[in-house]
């Protein structure tokens, strides 16, 4: 069955550009265990740390399409919502969880400069796990869906986590008992706009990075996203394909398996072909390890065999270790050297 969403209401990604070489695997047979696509997503786990993930068959994954294309609209509204509006929910309520903005240089019809603009908003807020912070009416009328959208996307990372623990040979349950949804963590959706803007390599640049948490599920409706070819090292365009999502491994991943895992280099830059000239919009979920849970390699399985490394011997729990990579002085992104400091003055996720 093809879900409907509404790519084909958008002009098309150009057929004539290099695009990435993501695998697609199948959550409807993750799902039924089936141990070819198993194995598919652990090899592209490894190698390029990207994958499709074809909703298409499963039940959940359909909802999540379906509701992805409901939070599509609804994030639309919210950007439109006046920038004070906006603001009052922005990082002077708190420093991540929050709305935030960056400002271009070309500005709109009223002569206000443009916006690149996200919203991040707590799993814990959204699951019950903690007392909500404010945020706009249009959030809270919307709460069914956005829960029942977090719950099946962490559904799914559970699941995800449990073949990549068979295949790291690690105790059954390892990598899920770091990752409770009960539990209090940095996981969050994300809300993001960014103007139309012509190209430019400067901010390009700053924009270039690693997820730092562990599992990402990404929804985009426009080209844009660009990963760093690990063999060529090009930079090239993740074409968005309908029901499915782009999911991406992060560092916390590469962390606990000593560099098993790869956590690949990417970058947002304007929507290629006739896609130029539109607003574009992604629907982000990051999930992260628990607030207590210390950053460093497991013991057990596989990850025994990886040579000890005397960098990073630092204890840091997950909760510091992502407010010390999106705000404070562990700026940078992995790459196959290990960590790059970069980007001390930027704000990114
Ligand atoms: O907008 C996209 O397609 C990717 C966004 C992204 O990489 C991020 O928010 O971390
Ligand atoms: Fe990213």
């Amino acid at each position: 069955m093809t879900i409907r969403t509404s790519h084909s209401t958008l002009p098309p990604f150009p057929d004539d550009i290099v695009t990435a070489p993501l695998v697609s695997v199948s959550l409807a047979k993750l799902e039924a265990d089936d141990k070819a696509e198993e194995d598919a997503f652990f090899e592209a786990s490894k190698k390029l740390g990207f994958v499709y993930l074809d909703m298409t068959g499963s039940t959940r994954g359909e909802r999540i399409v379906d509701g992805a294309e409901k939070l599509h609209k609804i994030q639309q509204e919210f950007f439109k919502l006046p920038n004070e509006v906006k603001e009052k929910y922005g990082t002077s309520m708190d420093r991540f969880y929050a709305y935030h903005y960056s400002v271009h240089v070309t500005r709109d019809p009223n002569g206000q400069p443009l916006r690149n603009e996200h919203y991040n908003m707590r799993k814990d807020d959204i699951v019950g796990n903690c007392e909500r912070l404010p945020c706009p009416q249009m959030i809270l009328d919307n709460q069914e869906l956005l829960e029942t959208y977090v719950r099946d996307c962490r559904a799914v990372i559970d699941l995800m986590l449990e073949d990549l623990n068979t295949h790291l040979e690690l105790p059954p349950g390892t990598l899920g008992n770091l990752h409770r949804i009960t539990e209090r963590s940095g996981d969050h959706a994300r809300f993001v706009q960014a103007p139309v803007s012509p190209w430019d390599d400067k901010r390009i640049s700053l924009g270039e990075h690693t997820d730092f948490g562990t599992l990402t599920i990404l929804f985009n409706w426009l080209g844009g996203l660009q990963i760093r070819h690990p063999e060529t090292n090009e930079w090239v365009y993740v074409k968005p394909v309908p029901g499915c999502a782009v999911v991406n491994l992060g560092d916390a991943l590469v962390k606990f398996t000593a560099g098993i895992l790869r956590s690949n280099i990417h970058r947002v830059v304007p929507p290629p072909g006739q896609q130029a000239g539109i607003p574009r919009n992604s629907l982000v979920y990051f999930s992260r390890p628990e607030d207590v849970v210390i950053m460093k390699r497991l013991k057990g399985g596989i990850i025994d065999a990886q040579p000890e490394t005397a960098a990073e011997t630092e204890e840091i729990t997950s909760h510091d270790w992502i407010m010390r990579r999106a705000h404070g002085d562990l700026r940078g992104i992995y790459t196959a050297k290990g960590f790059e400091f970069k980007f001390p003055e930027q704000s990114r996720s």
